[in-house]
C-alpha cells in the first residue's frame, strides 16, 4: 500500500484517472486516480466532507467530473468512457444507492423496490411474475419480504434504509455502489447487511465511517483525504489504496482521521478488530 492505485488491476470494473470535481464553484476533488477491481469489495473511507459521496456519484455517472477520465467496463470487460454509455445501459451495469433518499410515501414497499427493475424491463411490460420474484428475493435478503405490501411511510428509518438497498439489489447489476449502507441500521443488521451485499454484488463499492467494519468487510480500502499531514486544505484526493490492514495501520489512521488506533485479533474468532481511542497528543 502507498500509491493511489490498487495492485493487480488488469480486470477492472471501473477506473478513474486524474478526476477533478468542483461543486458550487469550489474544487472538491482533484487528481483522483482509482481502480475498482472487478469481483472485489472496495471500501471508501475518509473524514466528513472529504469527498467520498462525490467520488461515488462520479462513479455512478450522476455527477459529471470537470477533468480527467471516468471509465466503466462493458460486458466484454473493455473500459469505456462512463458518459458514452447510455443511461439505461449504465443502469444495467451500475446500481447506485445514495446516502439519504426521500422515499415516495404513497408507494408500497414492493413498488418502490420494483423501480430497480425499470432499466431491465420494456415499457408496458412491467409488473410481471419475474419482477415480483426478483423484488421478493431482494426484500427477503434484507429481511423485509413480509412488508412488500406495506406503504413506504410505515417503515422505520432502518427498515426504509434496507428497503432502498433492496431496490439496489433488485437492479441486479454487476457493480453496486452504496453510500453509507449501514446508516440507520442496528448492530445485527450492520453485520448481516454487509454479508448479504458481499454475497450478492459481483463488485461492491461502499463508503463507510465505521473503520472496524471497514477493516473486516472489504478486500481493498481507499482513503479520500489530503496528503501531507492529512489536514484539510484545498481539494481532496485518493491518498491511499490497499489491503485494509495496511490502510488502517495506526500511523495512517492518526494522520487521516485524527485518532489513535490499534488492530487486535478477536479472542474467539479468526478476524481482526480496530480499537479507536483519542490521540495522546490530542487530549
Ligand atoms: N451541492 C454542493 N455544493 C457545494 N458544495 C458541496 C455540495 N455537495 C457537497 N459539497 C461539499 O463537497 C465536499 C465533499 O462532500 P461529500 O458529501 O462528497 O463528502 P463526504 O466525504 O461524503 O462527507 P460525509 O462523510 O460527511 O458524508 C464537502 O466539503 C461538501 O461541503
Amino acid at each position: 500500500m502507498t500509491g493511489p492505485t490498487a495492485p493487480g488491476g488488469d480486470r477492472l470494473a471501473a477506473r478513474l484517472r486524474g478526476v477533478g470535481v468542483s461543486l458550487g464553484g469550489r474544487p472538491v476533488l482533484a487528481d483522483v486516480d482509482l481502480d475498482v477491481p472487478r469481483g472485489q469489495r472496495l471500501g471508501i473511507v475518509g473524514v466528513n466532507g472529504a469527498g467520498k459521496s462525490t467520488l461515488l456519484r462520479v462513479l455512478a455517472g450522476v455527477l459529471h467530473h470537470g477533468s480527467g477520465t471516468a471509465e466503466l467496463a462493458g460486458p466484454d470487460g473493455r473500459l469505456e468512457d462512463l458518459h458514452d454509455v447510455r443511461p439505461r445501459e449504465r443502469a444495467r451495469r451500475v446500481a447506485y444507492v445514495p446516502q439519504e433518499e426521500v422515499v415516495a410515501a404513497e408507494l408500497l414497499v414492493g413498488e418502490m423496490v420494483a423501480l430497480g427493475r425499470v432499466p431491465r424491463t420494456r415499457p408496458w411490460a412491467r409488473g410481471g411474475r419475474d419482477e415480483r420474484e426478483v423484488v421478493l428475493a431482494a426484500l427477503d435478503a434484507v429481511g423485509l419480504a413480509d412488508r412488500v405490501d406495506s406503504p413506504c411511510d410505515q417503515l422505520s428509518g432502518g427498515e426504509r434504509r434496507r428497503a432502498v438497498l433492496a431496490r439496489g439489489l433488485a437492479q441486479q447489476c454487476p457493480v453496486v455502489l452504496l453510500d453509507e449502507p449501514t446508516n440507520h441500521l442496528d448492530v445485527a443488521w450492520q453485520l448481516r447487511l454487509l454479508d448479504v451485499l458481499a454475497g450478492q454484488a459481483e463488485t461492491l463499492v461502499a463508503t463507510i465511517h465505521d473503520l472496524d467494519l471497514a477493516l473486516r468487510y472489504f478486500d481493498v480500502l481507499a482513503v479520500v483525504g489530503w496528503s501531507g499531514d492529512g489536514a484539510p486544505g484545498g481539494p481532496a484526493t485518493v491518498v491511499a489504496v490497499g489491503p485494509p490492514a495496511d490502510v488502517l495501520a495506526a500511523g495512517h489512521v492518526a494522520r487521516h482521521f485524527g485518532v489513535g488506533s490499534v488492530q487486535v485479533p478477536h479472542p474467539h474468532l479468526d478476524q481482526p478488530h480496530l480499537l479507536i481511542h483519542p490521540r495522546r497528543d490530542h487530549p
